[in-house]
């Protein structure tokens, strides 16, 4: 395919980072009580104008990233209120009527925004549901770029948000947040930048307009004994994610050993993790790391993630200063537009084929 004169290669699982640690361990029980192998680290100094206090941070980042592919970060700046009213929405959201939700179904919009229901995504089980999940998509479009030079129309991600018409304020609330994590996601990038060796503003060129998505996920219980799972195993597509987790454990990462650790919510702390993007940008040196989402708490879930990109159009090739001098460098020229949009069409498609939402598809 061609973009503005430049050839885009075509992109499949295949390609995917996935740098998930030892063979996947079979169990549905996490290991509690471990999740200090996932290290909490204070941020605050990544907005220091002391380069001491920056060196500082991203010495733990670079540890987090290449051992384990996911950090807490507190002292992250992001004010808890706008947190807690991102939370409040929400649940409005999954309060109105399936039918008012489906009026925003994610299988009808071109771009893969809107509403997911419960059992709409993911691999179906035998029974032919999936993920035990529902969940609200938003993202970039013209009106939350903020890069006056940009037209957003990349061929792979055109199209503006949905909003449900239901719920004055959602739009604007969520927005904000997109704003605030944007910022976050920017000053965490030049930091991370730092913690390669690198030069702060290394990807700044990569961020001027980032291609960012975030959800509002609700995941009801699941029965104990159940064999479903709230989200499968994945690895995130972008550079970095961003999750506010709500107050109900239910995230489990993949360690080393091929055993699931839990990472219950640490109040006041985003859970971070290395994305596709970062882990092929350092030629595999940060691992984007497998993780999914089973709820046996007995409580609704509701979290949000953030998924911080780079630039649609940015092709996302190792960094040549993190490629030994004889290596050759495989480019396949993929662009994170491309790698977003593969990634939602696989997630959605199960939706397309379940008759209850069959029904609701536009032609
Ligand atoms: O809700 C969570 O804890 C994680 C969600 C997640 O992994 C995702 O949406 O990619
Ligand atoms: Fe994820």
């Amino acid at each position: 395919m061609w973009y503005k004169g430049q050839k885009i290669a075509v992109w499949g699982d295949q390609n995917k980072a996935n740098g998930h640690f030892g063979a996947e361990e079979k169990s549905r029980s996490a290991i509690a009580g471990k999740f200090e192998d996932i290290p909490i680290i204070d941020i605050s100094g990544i907005h220091s104008s002391d380069i001491n206090e920056r060196m500082r941070v991203a010495g733990q980042i670079r540890d987090a990233c290449v051992r384990v592919g996911f950090f807490y970060a507190k002292g992250h700046g992001v004010p808890q209120d706008i947190i807690d009213k991102t939370f409040e929405w929400a649940e409005q959201f999954f309060a109105l009527p399936f039918e008012d939700k489906m009026e925003l179904f994610i299988n009808n919009q071109g771009n893969y925004r809107g509403y997911t229901p419960l059992y709409g995504s993911g691999k179906p089980d035998v029974d032919g549901l999936a993920n035990a999940n529902e969940a609200f998509d938003w993202g970039l479009d013209s009106k939350l770029n903020d890069d006056a030079g940009y037209d957003c129309m990349d061929p792979f991600m055109q199209g503006h948000n949905v909003w449900p018409r239901q719920l004055p304020g959602f739009e604007d609330h969520l927005s904000a947040y997109f704003g605030a994590l944007r910022s976050l996601g920017r000053v965490l990038a030049r930091n991370i930048a730092l913690s390669l060796g690198l030069p702060e503003d290394l990807f700044d060129d990569y961020l001027t307009h980032p291609g960012c998505s975030a959800v509002v996920a609700h995941y009801p219980p699941l029965e104990s004994g159940s064999t479903k799972l709230g989200l499968d195993p994945h690895t995130d597509n972008e550079f970095l994610t961003l999750l506010a987790p709500g107050k109900v454990r239910a995230l489990e990462v993949l360690n080393r050993d091929g055993q699931w650790i839990s990472a219950p919510p640490i109040d006041g702390t985003f859970i971070v993790n290395v994305g596709d993007q970062l882990q092929r940008l350092t030629n595999n040196l940060y691992i984007s790391t497998k993780h999914r989402v089973i709820n046996h708490t007995g409580e609704e879930r509701i979290s949000v993630p953030f998924f911080f990109s780079a630039n649609w159009e940015a092709v996302i090739d190792p960094l040549p200063e993190l490629v030994g001098k004889d290596t050759k460098i495989e480019s396949n020229n993929v662009t994170a537009g491309q790698m977003y949009k593969h990634t939602m069409l696989a997630l959605h498609m199960p939706a397309d084929a379940n008759p209850t939402f069959k029904k609701y598809l536009k032609a």
